[in-house]
């Protein structure tokens, strides 16, 4: 039995986790880099940037991310960062990661490595014992203790399953052995929620809708076809209730980055934002990705031309319906 878990990133998904876990283990440790948030969580047992309405477990407790001792004292580490923060932060802990069950719960992809997350902490830390976790879990609705399923990604060892299935036995699970494709679901579905935001901004009926949203599936599963060794991945939580979540719920970030694009509300510099648009940083790397294995991603395409200005969402968007699949 795991008694100490540390968390890094203090942010929604980071500090949402912590409160799941912290019902099930000795004390979590969630560590952030601004001392307000440590501050914050330490004095009022509340994360007061990301949920000023939620009080955290009192087994809670938080440290800024420079804390090495307070890391190395964990015996599991889950990564609740953007992705493109993974490398570095995992590189810069390298020494206090090694040798510990380390789970990712970003989603995203490397680019131009074109690695996922644990591809990521495996180079870094040469740990075999990696898992990801991965499904529809707005992290508001997991930080209020709302039921959510997700996939656990992790490789053969009954060990690792058994031990990452009870941290995070808050949550409906699944599993896969093919921790790659688990991840590349995360991936593919903020790309997807991302298109169909911009599909909705022009096109508003329910048959609209559903009919982009199947070709998104469509595209989505014959990309999985290519590459997951797991045959039974579309019906877990990772692929469609994820996919489904993001698509079609506002509150996603990256189906509202669709919709205000596809309405012309932002341009390209929300990347400066602050707020974490997974699928626009990671579009171009599937794109390749697909490319690898003789896959054409028209949908996926048409997202990256015009989140890269090339086009407007109104010219491209029936073209996209021709070619997609
Ligand atoms: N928010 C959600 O509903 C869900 C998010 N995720 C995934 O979790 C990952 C994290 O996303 P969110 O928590 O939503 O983002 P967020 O923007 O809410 O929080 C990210 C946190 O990471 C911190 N951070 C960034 N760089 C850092 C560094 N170098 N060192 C320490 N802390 C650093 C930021 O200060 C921020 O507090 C993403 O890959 C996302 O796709 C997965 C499932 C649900
Ligand atoms: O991954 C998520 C829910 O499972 C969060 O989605 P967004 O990043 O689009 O908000």
């Amino acid at each position: 039995m795991i008694s100490k878990v540390g968390v890094i990133g203090a942010g929604s998904m980071g500090t949402a986790v912590a409160q799941s876990i912290s019902r099930r283990v000795g004390e979590v440790i969630v560590f952030g880099r601004r001392q307000e948030i440590v501050d914050s969580i330490n004095t009022d047992n509340c994360n007061k940037r990301y949920f000023p309405g939620l009080r955290l477990n009192p087994n809670i407790h938080a440290r800024l991310m420079g804390d090495r001792q307070g890391l190395a004292d964990c015996e599991a580490v889950i990564i609740a960062v953007p992705s493109s923060e993974v490398r570095f932060i995992v590189n810069a802990t390298h020494d206090e990661l090694t040798g510990k069950f380390l789970v990712t719960v970003a989603k995203g992809l490397e680019y131009p490595s074109l690695k996922t997350m644990s591809e990521i902490i495996r180079d870094e830390t040469g740990n075999p014992d990696i898992a990801c976790f991965s499904g529809p879990t707005f992290a508001d609705e997991v930080a209020y203790g709302h039921i959510a399923g997700a996939t656990i990604g992790a490789g053969g060892d009954p060990s690792l399953r058994a031990t990452i299935s009870n941290l995070f036995g808050e949550f409906i699970l699944d599993f896969s052995d093919d921790i790659r494709a688990v991840e590349l679901c995360g991936v593919l579905k903020n790309v997807y929620a991302i298109g169909t935001g911009m599909w909705d901004s022009v096109y508003g009926n329910h048959n609209e809708h559903y009919t982009f949203l199947n070709m998104c599936y469509k595209e989505m599963c014959i990309f999985l076809r290519a590459i997951s060794r797991d045959k039974g991945i579309f019906t877990k939580f990772c692929c469609f209730g994820d996919f489904n979540l993001t698509a079609n719920v506002d509150k996603s970030r990256n189906r509202t980055l669709g919709l205000m694009v596809g309405k012309k509300i932002v341009k390209t510099p929300y990347l400066e934002s602050g707020v974490t648009f997974e699928g626009s940083r990671s579009v171009k790397g599937i794109i390749e990705l697909a490319e690898n294995h003789s896959i054409d991603m028209p949908i996926a395409r048409f997202v990256y031309d015009v989140l890269s200005g090339n086009n407007n969402v109104r010219e491209s968007v029936d073209g996209v319906i021709r070619k997609a699949p």
